[in-house]
């Protein structure tokens, strides 16, 4: 099989590794700048994150050991308004892959036309193995460390891996105590008791099946009519099979980092639901059959969802997928070598930045609320969510079809064009 390399080739930038998520959002990058004609200083332009800290995070454990972490928060781009993006908490956490996730953000914004730019933030640990008091005081040290550069109008947190409404509500605590009044929309994505918006919690995996709808309807399928595999329960996994399934598609295997299951009469997602919240895994549930994770990937279904981690789709993997949709629920799910074999075997990918962006669509529509201290109904946040989604997708569509590029590169050239329209409108190239 012939071997695609990754685009590292930016003068004065230190090359991420083969394979990495940075590797493979630098390369989607060169790709969207080649269509779009733009010059090397403008691709240094888009491809430097402006500005990145570095933290030690120190934690006394309930045992009363010492023990350290290393914490991250990149704003990638902040032209089109304050830096957006989640926290992660995961053991591989390393800047590269922060500075990936951030310029994922730029773009996400972009194309779901929100007034933000990118960031991104991580501590590297698992959360699996500290308990919640341990957690507390790692959240609260690590955003004592960012102070200078968040804040409502700076660069807005909001959950991503591993963490969670609560971890936003110390986010915000931490923050708000530090400057003398409570400051709801320094964060999102946090619970209602504190400011929280109706629809954060369902809104990335709403905006997944959105999308996986209207990409459907292109080709003539009903959502009723396909079967779907999910990778990942978390969050976003979780609710999406949820919602596939509450909208008439039969969901036919999920899984976690522990293994997964498999029905192809379709699974109970709301007895797995219970199942998950007594043994916190969805493996041993008595309604499916167990199925590796590896071999998820390769089932005969009509809609692949990763919702996981990232790079779970390189030249391998991909070369086994039998789906003809691929949606991409996690950030960075393929690499640039996977993309290439989907892309050859006629698989369709909806990519990450368009497909996942529900998720800040409803963070923006948080933010607008806390703002405004005026809180909008359920109904009113679905049906906006809605309309945005599938406004960006027909755009996306549209261009693809016009230009005969894959969504991936319609979908970056749209988030691209408008981060640059933003430098050389505020005159960065007179
Ligand atoms: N939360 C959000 O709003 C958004 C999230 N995303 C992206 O979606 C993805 C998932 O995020 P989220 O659901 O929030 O994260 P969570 O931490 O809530 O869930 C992650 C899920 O992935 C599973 N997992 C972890 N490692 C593996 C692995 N190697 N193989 C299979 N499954 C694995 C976890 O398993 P286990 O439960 O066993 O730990 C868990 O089910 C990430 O890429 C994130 O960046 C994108 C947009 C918005
Ligand atoms: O809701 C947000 O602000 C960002 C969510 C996120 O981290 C993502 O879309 O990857």
């Amino acid at each position: 099989m012939t071997s695609i390399t990754d685009d590292t080739s930016l003068p004065d930038a230190p090359a991420p590794t083969q394979g990495s998520p940075l590797a493979t959002a630098h390369t989607q990058l060169a790709s969207a700048v080649e269509i779009l004609g733009y010059d090397a200083g403008q691709h240094q332009m888009l491809a430097t994150p402006r500005r990145e800290i570095h933290v030690a995070v120190p934690l006394r454990r309930d045992s009363g050991e010492t023990v350290l972490f290393h914490g991250f928060r990149v704003q990638h781009n902040i032209s089109r308004g304050p830096g957006k993006g989640g926290l992660r908490y995961a053991p591989g956490v390393d800047i590269d892959e922060v500075r990936a996730l951030a310029m994922w953000m730029t773009w996400k914004c972009g194309i779901v036309d929100l007034p933000y730019g990118g960031a991104k933030g991580g501590v590297a640990i698992d959360p699996r193995d500290y308990s919640t008091a341990e957690l507390e005081r790692v959240t609260r040290r690590y955003t004592s460390e960012i102070m200078p550069m968040i804040g409502p109008d700076t660069d807005i947190m909001a959950p991503d891996m591993g963490t969670d409404e609560q971890t936003m509500a110390w986010v915000m605590d931490t923050y708000s105590v530090n400057r003398g009044y409570t400051i709801p929309a320094v964060v999102t994505g946090k619970p209602l008791a504190v400011g929280g918006s109706r629809g954060r919690g369902t809104a990335t995996s709403a905006g997944i099946v959105h999308v996986t709808a209207a990409a459907l309807e292109e080709a003539g399928v009903p959502l009723t009519d396909v079967t779907v595999a999910v990778q990942g329960f978390g969050k976003v996994g979780s609710h999406a099979a949820a919602i596939f399934a509450a909208r008439g598609a039969r969901v036919v295997a999920v899984s976690d980092q522990y293994g997964g299951l498999r029905n192809d009469a379709g699974i109970d997602v709301d007895r797995l639901f219970a199942h998950v919240g007594a043994t916190g895994s969805v493996v041993g549930f008595d309604g499916a059959d167990a199925l590796s994770n590896n071999d998820l990937m390769g089932l005969e279904v009509d809609v692949l969802v990763p919702a996981a981690v990232e790079g779970v789709l390189d030249e391998d993997s991909a070369a086994r997928v039998r789906a003809r949709w691929v949606v991409e629920g996690a950030n960075g799910p393929t690499t640039t070598g996977g993309d290439a074999v989907l892309a050859r075997n006629g698989v369709t990918v909806v990519p990450d930045v368009l497909a996942n962006a529900g998720g800040v669509v409803v963070s923006y529509f948080e933010w607008v609320q806390a703002n405004q201290t005026y809180w909008w109904s359920e109904e009113e946040i679905a049906d906006r969510l809605e309309q945005r989604m599938k406004s960006a997708f027909a755009d996306v569509s549209a261009l693809a079809r016009r230009e005969s590029i894959s969504l991936r590169d319609a979908a970056l050239v749209i988030g691209i064009k408008r981060t640059a329209e933003a430098h050389t409108t505020r005159g960065l190239y007179p």
